[in-house]
């Protein structure tokens, strides 16, 4: 479409607008002054809302709180940008805000902020029953006669100007037929006192577009009570929102009870893939920082999923967005570390050099090689099982359980082991360097040292899964066990790194309702959840809980079309072929929401050539925010956890599984059987990112 003709079609749009909202206008200040109950301040405000209510939103006003004798609320406004508990002021001196407290003309007034909360706690109980997010009820204190916008904690303050334009602006969350539900609602829960109603103009039906006239002379409509310019404004762009998705204003009702729950001490939600896991740790988060001052720490062990989440969380609850630290853990204690004033030089390649020369010198004709011959299974015994669980003493590693490690080790092996761990460490010391575990080590001596200091008031882990004891156990000296202090999320059936721990290895005591499993899945459809369910089929694993679980799980779907589609082609050439015509024929739309992934980096950058020469644009994963980006995402199984994508290609998908994979029952060395079932364990996640299709390729040969 041609530049010239589409700003002139926002030019039509923008004058359809002005009609629209002078008409509103006029007849939001009729009614204002007929409602004959408030006082002078009180109607300027209720003008500025009455536009709304023919935008589509319903005002009720002066309605009775249920449970108290004389107490009321001021007004509950529902409408397309959520609901709002308002307190309209009419107070001489300007509020002030002063260390997190509510002053006005010199004197405090926190008992208004404190009332508005809990009225504001009451709005979010009556709507949790239709499966409301307690994050998308806002509190809002209006002050008449006065120019402000601020925040104190979740409540937003907003000077009588202010509040129209700024509802008006806010992201579309609900539509029209959840309005008219939860307006029902709240209209039974806070009943209205009599005479105090304000009549309410019907929504009008929108005008049809017409054709553009001539720039009419602009009729002043600001009569010294009343404004317009600032809702004009606001008008002209609310065409332009594009709507949230469902899931940040509506939850299952087993997600809504998980995030209002109060827990004694640290909690656990586990369930499969697509069970709203991570859905439920953001509201979670957006729901205890609305109700905490401190700062709230979320964190995964992969580095690009906190990116995408702190998008997530600034689009369904600006408010807090910015109390919630999103980390991936080693950047986070990297951080601590320093502030801290504790010296630490990470350097993995130095470290890796270190390894080298350490299975060099004692690894490689030792008796390891009888059970594995690669230094990889080895250098994985130091990372996931010494260190990753803290291990400092070869009594304690001679006798201790490792986890989802399948190659029995005798002593004489595991004094192997530890010689080339004593090695590897005097290497690497002589190098001044530390490796990501010694990061987690010193960032919980650290921690532990200094116990009471922290500054978080609750820490969210997603994708628990993939830490190790050390990180786990860094994470609780954090918060302890607070209540409602260290919620732990994640799925033991999608763990992609080697080992593994217990959480009562951590000290971490799960108890009664604190252990929590989501069992409906909202992403994928049949065929595609089956599909990935078969390649783990007969992979039994043992969750953080200690518990084993049959890899085929029972999951309750929602009902959702999608599909599987296989391609195989003889040659890797025309393998690849296929899949760019598969790319080509999508809409460049689609595009944006489509995912290649692949099992290493060398294919990445296999497929980011082939797919840029090819003319499609590719966004890396690594780069990838949440917020949308016109370009093919790339990346591999790894960087794709937690992520989601309406269209998953998978090239080559079969290529990492052994004949042992993929006929579970055939001969293969324990080591060998460990990471055959790793592979399918990657495989199975980046199979469960697919929403709506997912492209199995493979190369006959
Ligand atoms: N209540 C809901 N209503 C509608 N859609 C939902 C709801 N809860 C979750 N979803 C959808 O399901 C998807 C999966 O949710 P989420 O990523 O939280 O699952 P998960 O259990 O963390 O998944 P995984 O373990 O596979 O990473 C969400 O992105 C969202 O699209």
């Amino acid at each position: 479409m041609a530049v010239g003709g589409s700003a002139s079609r926002r030019a039509q749009e923008a004058r359809r607008q002005e009609r629209l909202l002078r008409e509103q206008w006029q007849a939001a200040r009729q009614q204002a002054r007929r409602w004959e109950a408030a006082d002078e301040g009180e109607r300027r405000v209720a003008a500025q809302l009455l536009v709304l209510t023919a935008r589509g939103w319903r005002l009720l006003v002066d309605r009775r709180w249920p449970g108290t004798r004389a107490a009321n609320v001021d007004m509950l406004l529902v409408g397309p940008g959520g609901v709002f508990v308002l307190d309209v002021k009419n107070w001489r001196s300007a509020p002030e805000i002063s260390q997190g407290r509510l002053r006005a003309g010199g004197e405090a007034r926190d008992e208004h902020a404190a009332k508005l909360l809990a009225v504001t706690k009451a709005a979010e109980s009556a709507v949790a029953s239709l499966g409301m997010s307690p994050v998308a009820v806002q509190p809002l204190m209006v002050f008449a006669g006065h120019r402000v916008d601020a925040a104190l904690g979740r409540i937003r303050l907003l000077g009588e100007h202010e509040v129209g334009p700024a509802l008006l602006s806010e992201r579309l969350r609900l539509p029209a037929a959840s309005v008219r539900a939860i307006a029902d609602l709240l209209e039974r829960v806070f009943p209205e006192y009599e005479g105090s109603a304000v009549p309410q103009p019907q929504p009008q039906p929108q005008p049809q577009p017409l054709p553009p006239s001539p720039a009419q002379p602009q009729e002043d409509l600001s009569d010294g009570l009343f404004d317009l310019d600032g809702l004009r404004e606001a008008a002209l762009d609310e065409t332009l929102r594009a709507p949230i998705e469902q899931w940040m204003t509506f939850l299952g009702p087993d997600q809504v009870a998980l995030v209002r729950r109060n827990w004694a001490g640290p909690a656990r939600i586990s369930g499969p893939a697509g069970t709203g896991k991570t859905v439920v740790g953001l509201h979670r988060a957006a729901h205890l920082a609305q109700r905490t001052t401190g700062r709230l720490l979320y964190v995964t062990f992969a580095n690009n999923l906190p990116r995408v989440q702190a998008t997530f969380l600034k689009t369904m609850s600006p408010a807090v967005a910015d109390r919630v630290d999103f980390r991936s853990l080693h950047s986070w204690a990297q951080e601590f570390l320093q502030d801290r004033g504790v010296p630490v030089r990470l350097h993995g390649d130095k470290a890796e050099t270190a390894f080298s020369l350490a299975w060099k010198h004692v690894g490689r004709d030792s008796r390891l090689t009888e059970i594995d011959p690669a230094p990889g299974y080895w250098k994985e015994e130091i990372d996931h099982v010494i260190k990753g669980r803290g291990i400092t003493s070869f009594e304690e590693y001679a006798t201790v359980i490792r986890r989802r490690r399948r190659a029995s080790l005798r002593r004489v092996h595991r004094q192997a082991v530890w010689a080339l761990y004593e090695a590897y460490e005097a290497l690497r010391a002589e190098r001044g360097v530390h490796d990501f575990n010694d990061v987690l080590s010193l960032a919980l001596a650290e921690a532990r040292r200094r116990t009471g200091q922290h500054r978080y008031a609750a820490v969210i882990v997603d994708e628990v899964q993939d830490l190790t004891l050390v990180g786990v156990r860094l994470l609780h000296a954090l918060v302890g066990d607070a209540p409602n202090g260290l919620l732990l999320v994640g799925d033991g059936q999608q763990a992609v790194y080697p080992g593994g721990f217990r959480l009562s290895e951590a000290g971490i005591d799960i108890r009664g309702d604190r252990g929590q499993v989501l069992r409906t899945n909202y992403r994928n459809s049949k065929e595609i959840l089956d599909t990935a369910l078969a390649v783990v089929a007969e992979d039994s694993f043992e969750d953080i809980d200690g518990l084993r679980t049959p890899g085929r799980r029972e999951v309750d779907l929602t009902y959702h079309d999608g599909q599987v589609i296989r391609v195989a082609r003889p040659t890797p050439a025309e393998h690849d072929q296929a899949l760019l015509e598969a790319l080509h024929g999508l809409p460049p739309a689609a595009r944006a929401d489509s995912a290649v992934l692949c099992p290493s980096m060398r294919a990445i950058g296999r497929y980011q050539r082939l797919l840029e020469r090819a003319g499609i644009s590719v966004c890396l994963l690594e780069h990838y925010d949440g917020r949308p980006v016109d370009a093919v995402k790339l990346g591999s199984y790894h960087r794709a956890k937690g992520l989601e994508f309406k269209r998953v290609y998978l090239p080559e998908y079969d290529a990492t599984l052994t004949d042992s994979s993929r006929a579970p029952d055939t001969e293969a060395s324990e080591t060998g059987r460990e990471r055959d079932e790793l592979s399918r364990s990657r495989l199975f996640v980046a199979m469960t990112r697919a929403r709506d299709v997912l492209w199995l390729g493979s190369v006959d040969r």
